[in-house]
C-alpha cells in the first residue's frame, strides 16, 4: 500500500484541521501520527478529519476524528466544513452526507462560499451525555470552580452533540475568567467520565451570544463548532435565545439554527491553507512544493 496519501491543512475560524485523504485504503490515521503531526510548526492542528470509503447506503464518505491528543471525537463541526470545501472543490459538487461517530451529517456548500452542517439532534439525556451521575434537569448542574462560598463558575448547562459539552454561563466577558487554568480541571472532571469540552457563554441579546471554549483533547482552540451548537441550544432551552443564534467565537461568527425537527444546522466558513503528502502510520509528511 502506498506510504503516503494526500492531506490538506485547512481552518475553520481558526480551528486548525488536517485532512487527510483515506480513500480506497484499509488502514486508518494512528494516534502515533496525529501526535506527531500536532507537534509540526505548519501542520500544528486541533482536530484531524480523516476521509474514508463507506459501503452505508446513501452516505458519501465516513469521517474518522481525531484530536492532537490522539483521542477519537464523535463530532467537529469546524472540521466537517473543511472537508465539504475539500470535496467540493476537487469534485464539483456541493451538497454530501457523512459518517461521524456521532451518526449520519447532510452538509452543503452555498453559492457564497459559506458551509451548512446539519449536526443531528441534541441530546440531553445525563445519562447519554454522558455524566456519571444522575442529573434530571441538565439545564443547570451542580459543579462549580472556586471557593465553595464564591464559586468563580458554576451550575452549567450540559449536553451532548454527539460529543460532551459543559456550558457555564457568565454575565461579563467570557475572556475575564481563566479557562486556561479552569479547562483542565474541568474536562477532566470525574462528573464527566469521557471528559468534556468546556466553555463559556455571554448572552448579548435573544440571538447573539459570546463563546470561548476549551476542547476535550485539544485545549483552547479559536472556535469551536460544536460548542457552538450546545451553547446555543442551551441557551434556547433555558429561554435565554430564540433559536436561531450568532455566536460570535474568537475567531469569527457562527450561525446557529436549531429547527423545528430538532435538528441542529450550523452555517460558517472554511479555509484551505497548504496541502502535501503524510504517512498516516508515523505522521511524517511533505509539503505540496516538495512533492511536484
Ligand atoms: N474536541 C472535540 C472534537 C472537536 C470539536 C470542535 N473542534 C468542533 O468544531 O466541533 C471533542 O473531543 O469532543
Amino acid at each position: 500500500m502506498e506510504p503516503m496519501v494526500p492531506f490538506a491543512k485547512m481552518n475553520g475560524l481558526g480551528n486548525d484541521i488536517v485532512v487527510i485523504d483515506m480513500r480506497g485504503r484499509s488502514d486508518a490515521v494512528t494516534a502515533e501520527a496525529a501526535i506527531a503531526l500536532a507537534s509540526g510548526e505548519r501542520t500544528g492542528f486541533d482536530q484531524i478529519m480523516a476521509i474514508h470509503d463507506t459501503e452505508i447506503h446513501g452516505v458519501d464518505y465516513r469521517i474518522d476524528i481525531l484530536n492532537r491528543d490522539g483521542t477519537r471525537a464523535q463530532a467537529c463541526g469546524n472540521g466537517t466544513r473543511c472537508v465539504v470545501q475539500a470535496l467540493a472543490s476537487e469534485t464539483g459538487r456541493k451538497s454530501f452526507t457523512f459518517k461521524t461517530l456521532a451518526g449520519i451529517l447532510n452538509a452543503e456548500e452555498h453559492e457564497d462560499g459559506l458551509i451548512s452542517v446539519d449536526m443531528g439532534v441534541p441530546e440531553f439525556r445525563w445519562d447519554r451525555i454522558p455524566l456519571a451521575e444522575e442529573f434530571f434537569d441538565t439545564t443547570r448542574i451542580e459543579l462549580q470552580i472556586g471557593p465553595i462560598d464564591a464559586p468563580l463558575l458554576h451550575s452549567p448547562s450540559v449536553m451532548s452533540m454527539g460529543n460532551p459539552h459543559a456550558i457555564f454561563w457568565v454575565k461579563d466577558d467570557v475572556w475575564a475568567h481563566d479557562l486556561e487554568r479552569f479547562g483542565p480541571l474541568l474536562e477532566n472532571h470525574p462528573i464527566f467520565p469521557e471528559r468534556a469540552n468546556i466553555s463559556i457563554a455571554r448572552v448579548i441579546d435573544a440571538s447573539t451570544m459570546d463563546l470561548r471554549t476549551w476542547e476535550r483533547g485539544v485545549g483552547l482552540t479559536r472556535a469551536c463548532g460544536s460548542a457552538a451548537c450546545a451553547a446555543a441550544v442551551s441557551a434556547s432551552r433555558t429561554d435565554r435565545t430564540g433559536r436561531v443564534v450568532t455566536v460570535n467565537l474568537p475567531g469569527g461568527p457562527l450561525k446557529i439554527d436549531w429547527r423545528a425537527n430538532n435538528h441542529v444546522v450550523m452555517t460558517g466558513p472554511a479555509e484551505w491553507e497548504f496541502s502535501g503528502r503524510v504517512n498516516p502510520a508515523t505522521g511524517g509528511w511533505l509539503a505540496e512544493e516538495a512533492v511536484a
